[in-house]
């Protein structure tokens, strides 16, 4: 039995963060950063059935095409995905009733629809990035035990020589995205990468305005890394956590971002939200093909 403290439930039977019971959760669910951009999401749904908000966690249920979905909103960074990954898993594989983990577990399908900046000149402000790997730069990952064994260990050991990775900062892990839902997306209005969630959106991601980086060169040598001819495409800030939860929890997880920034040409578009309106309409299309 799981105790109240690790496993805390609001009085409504709620589950703490989320305010979500087990039959507010559709088994295929979006994840977005933005809560505004749960609305947007739902705004293509034929009907909406529930709808709930704690802090940055939004939450709208509903159905397109027949399929029914959740859109969840995660806020910003690693940390609020192991509240969110957690939360949903329990939802759908712990009686919350009895506090027992439930003997036949339900597999998720988890799809984050982010915004993104990109690592490599040839992939312009617009464009659309599948993230095939994940490279957590957070470290989250790595307080759970079985972080090696979902993990791609000898791309992690290349991308530390490579880089000359600095002991001071967190281990990276390299997590692979869900083969299934990838074959979703097999089409050339995506291209495929490896994406990086950093813990920060300025120093981790290797922008300066005042404060000097640990490794100044690092972004350069990001562009230039190679595995088994995969190239570091993007950086974000929650797939590794997501990929690397699912896998451990047994879903299946994928991200597709908007680029919003070049990183190499210095680009930017800030008035993204038309095309991601248009990146949303054609991932909800690919899911319920
Ligand atoms: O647009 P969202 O989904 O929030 O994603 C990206 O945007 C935020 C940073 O501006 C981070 O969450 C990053 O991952
Ligand atoms: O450069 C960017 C753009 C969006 N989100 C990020 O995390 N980085």
């Amino acid at each position: 039995m799981i105790q109240e403290s690790e496993l805390i439930l609001n009085n409504d039977g709620t589950i703490f963060h989320l305010h979500l019971k087990p039959e507010n959760v559709a088994d295929q669910v979006i994840l977005v950063g933005d809560q505004d951009r749960v609305e947007t999401v739902a705004g293509f749904f034929d009907s909406i059935e529930f709808s709930a908000q704690n802090r940055e966690f939004k939450t709208i249920t509903g159905l397109y095409k027949n399929r029914r979905i959740s859109v969840i909103s995660t806020g910003i960074g690693t940390d609020n995905i192991d509240i969110v990954l957690n939360e949903l898993d329990a939802l759908v594989n712990i009686d919350l009733k009895t506090r027992e983990i439930k003997k036949e577990k339900k597999s998720l399908s988890i799809v984050r629809i982010g915004t993104s900046g990109s690592l490599q000149e040839d992939i312009p402000v617009n464009s659309y990035v599948i993230s095939q790997k994940s490279i957590g730069f957070d470290g989250m990952l790595n307080f759970y035990a079985d972080r090696e064994l979902i993990s791609d260990l000898p791309f992690e050991k290349a991308f530390k020589s490579f880089t000359g990775w600095k002991n001071s900062l967190p281990t990276p892990y390299v997590v692979n995205s869900s083969k299934k839902l990838i074959s979703k997306f097999d089409t050339e209005l995506f291209k495929k990468g490896v994406t990086i969630s950093a813990p920060g959106f300025y120093g981790p991601q290797g922008r300066v305005l005042r404060i000097p980086l640990a490794m100044p060169q690092l972004n350069q040598l990001l562009e230039q890394f190679q595995f088994e001819g995969l190239k570091i495409t993007n950086f974000e800030m929650e797939s590794s956590a997501i990929y690397g939860l699912s896998k451990m929890l047994g879903h299946n997880a994928l991200t597709v971002c908007l680029i919003i920034a070049n990183r190499v040409t210095g680009q930017a578009n800030e008035n993204y939200r038309p095309k991601m309106e248009h990146l949303i309409k054609t991932v909800l299309d690919n899911l319920t093909e």
